[in-house]
């Protein structure tokens, strides 16, 4: 299924209309759950995550055994306001380190048994910079969201969106301002590890774009703050919905293009689950908003889907035991 992102509209009405949890499959990986081999809750949430993932894949014994990551990225020209500790190049260059095997995501990727896919956006033409006016039009955030949307392979069992973009945290920060409000400073980190006057120059250039756009609507914030592998991600987390493959959600940049979904309808994100809580500092209360417990906090600021890969086999373990552990019936096992 891959329809034509043809208005903002239609994608609206897209996540309006977007697939819910399979009750019964829910009902029976209860069932299930409840007759395994353990004490009751004694897996924790790895339980909870079973279940949620047999309601998306309307299957009450599922395992996961096609992972995909999709690294999208993008270039900003909000980069011009000095916002990064990195120049603008190092996107193409990461790419090209991508494509050779050679960045972290590629090994995390590889350690998780997912296949990787790396889209490269219009890099020789940077977003707008959002300080002077909206950072892409119509026609370049559906190009960007379409992209995104087609990217997702229709025969994966979970998802992990991912990105690169250098400034894309200034583009992050913009966007949970406007859509949550509180000061800029509330949502400005130190992305690469720019310095003091690097931060409060970046806390000035997202103050002065989120004054400049006036709005927090979330398709609107997404065209005027966001950038190209943002638009992406939000794009391939809507059709990750529409295929009932559930998702694996990264660091701040990922969960700023989740979050202009979950403005649009609150339930946008059922289908996924946070992998980890990024270092950079406003990624907590982001995950706060949107209702999500990390699985993992290890301190990783790198983006590229890093932390959601390294959740992958936390899912995949969660459904190997709710899928291939005994009952308390076929074991032989006194049950409590
Ligand atoms: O995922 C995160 O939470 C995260 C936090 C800090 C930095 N990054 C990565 O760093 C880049 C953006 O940092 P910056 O300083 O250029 O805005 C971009 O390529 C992201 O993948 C990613
Ligand atoms: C080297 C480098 C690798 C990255 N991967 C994701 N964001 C990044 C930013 C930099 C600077």
């Amino acid at each position: 299924m891959r329809p034509d992102l043809t208005d903002l509209k239609t994608l609206r009405e897209m996540l309006s209309d977007a697939p819910k949890e399979n009750d019964t499959a829910r009902q029976k990986a209860a069932e299930r759950n409840g007759q395994l081999t353990k004490p009751p809750g004694a897996l924790g949430r790895l339980e909870d995550l079973a279940l949620w993932y047999a309601a998306w894949r309307g299957d009450a014994r599922p395992e996961i055994s096609a992972p995909q990551v999709i690294v999208f990225a993008g270039n900003h020209g909000v980069t011009a306001q000095g916002v990064s500790a990195f120049p603008a190049e190092v996107t193409v260059q990461m790419v090209a380190n991508f494509e050779h095997g050679g960045a972290a995501i590629n090994q995390l990727a590889k350690a998780a048994g997912a296949s990787m896919d790396v889209h490269a956006l219009d890099l020789d033409r940077p977003t707008a910079d959002f300080t002077q006016g909206p950072a892409m039009t119509e026609a370049e955030c559906l190009a960007a969201l379409q992209t995104g949307w087609n990217a997702v392979d229709p025969s994966a069992d979970l998802l992990v969106v991912g990105e690169m973009g250098i400034g894309n945290t200034t583009s992050a920060a913009a966007i949970c301002h406007a859509l949550f409000g509180g000061s800029a400073s509330d949502w400005t980190g130190r992305g690469t590890g720019v310095d003091e006057a690097g931060l409060a120059n970046k806390i000035r250039v997202v103050a002065e774009a989120v004054a400049l756009h006036e709005t927090a609507d979330g398709l609107d914030v997404l065209r005027c703050l966001g950038g190209r592998e943002v638009a992406a991600m939000a794009g391939a987390l809507a059709a990750a919905r529409a295929l009932r493959i559930p998702v694996i959600l990264d660091g701040f940049i990922c969960c700023a293009a989740a979050a202009c979904l979950h403005a649009i309808d609150a339930s946008a994100l059922d289908h996924t689950v946070a992998g980890h809580m990024s270092a950079e500092g406003a990624h907590g209360a982001l995950l706060d908003r949107l209702g999500k417990e990390p699985l993992l906090s290890l301190n990783l600021r790198l983006g590229e889907g890093s932390g959601g890969a390294l959740a992958i086999n936390i899912i995949r373990s969660a459904l190997a035991c709710h899928s291939g552990m005994a009952t308390f019936a076929e074991a032989g096992v006194a049950a409590g």
